[in-house]
C-alpha cells in the first residue's frame, strides 16, 4: 500500500518508472526476466523498503544465554528488539534519510544499487523467511500495475495520503486512502 500511497504524492515518479516499465517490455507483460534491465524500479522499491520500513521493530526475539554486544551486557532471558527503522534512517549511511529519493540506490552508470544496510526482512537466521517470495510479489505487482494503469487521486479525497505518518503498531501501514486506477491506451 505504501507503494501506492507514494505514486500518488510523486506523479512524476510514477511517469518515470512506467517509461522505464514500457520501455523495456515493450508488448510483454512485465515478468521476472525484465528485472535487471529496470533499475528504476528497483531502487523504488528498495527505497520503499527503506524510507517506509513495514516492520520497524522487526520480530521480538529473546536472549537464550547472557550475551555482551558492543560493550553491553545483555542478561540471559532479554527480550530483543531490533530497530530496522533506525537503520533505514542512520544520517551517518543515508544523505537526508527522511526524503523519498530513488536516485539514491543508482550508481553513475544509471545501475541499480542492491544495499546491504536495506534490511526490511531482518537479517541473520532468523530472518523472514518469505522474503524471496514478498520481493517477487512485489517486484510483479508493481511492473503490470504502473503499466497497465494510472494510478490517480480520488476527486473526493482533498490531499494524497500522508508519507510522514500511519498506523503505527506491529506493522507500519498507510491510513486507509482511495485510488483511482484508470486504465492506459498502450501496452
Ligand atoms: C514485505 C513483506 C514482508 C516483510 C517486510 C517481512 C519482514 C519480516 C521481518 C522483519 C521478520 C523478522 C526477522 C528478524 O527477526 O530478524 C520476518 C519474519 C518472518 N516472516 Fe516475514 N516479511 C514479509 C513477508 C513475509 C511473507 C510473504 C512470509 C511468508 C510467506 C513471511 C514469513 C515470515 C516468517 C515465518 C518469519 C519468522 C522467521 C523466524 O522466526 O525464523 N514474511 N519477516
Amino acid at each position: 500500500m505504501w507503494c501506492l500511497a507514494v505514486l500518488l504524492n510523486y506523479p512524476d515518479l510514477q511517469s518515470v518508472l512506467y517509461e522505464e516499465i514500457s520501455r523495456e517490455t515493450g508488448q510483454k507483460l512485465p515478468s521476472v526476466d525484465h528485472k535487471e534491465n529496470l533499475p528504476k524500479l528497483q531502487a523504488f522499491i528498495q527505497e520503499i523498503y527503506r524510507n517506509l520500513t513495514l516492520l520497524p521493530l522487526g520480530l521480538q526475539h529473546k536472549t537464550m544465554a547472557d550475551v555482551e554486544l558492543c560493550g553491553y551486557h545483555i542478561p540471559k532471558n532479554t527480550v530483543i528488539f531490533t530497530n530496522l527503522h533506525a537503520v533505514h534512517s542512520d544520517s551517518k549511511t543515508w544523505e537526508d534519510p527522511s526524503k523519498f529519493d530513488i536516485y539514491r540506490h543508482i550508481n553513475k552508470n544509471g545501475k541499480f544499487v542492491p544495499s546491504k544496510k536495506v534490511i526490511p526482512f531482518g537479517i541473520g537466521a532468523r530472518s523472514c523467511i518469505g522474503e524471496k517470495l514478498a520481493q517477487t510479489e512485489i517486484y510483479l505487482f508493481l511492473a503490470n500495475i504502473i503499466k497497465r494503469f494510472e494510478i490517480l487521486p480520488d476527486l473526493g479525497s482533498k490531499h494524497p495520503p500522508p508519507l510522514n505518518d500511519g498506523v503505527t503498531g506491529f506493522a507500519f501501514t498507510p491510513f486507509s486512502f482511495k485510488v483511482v486506477l484508470k486504465i492506459r491506451n498502450s501496452g
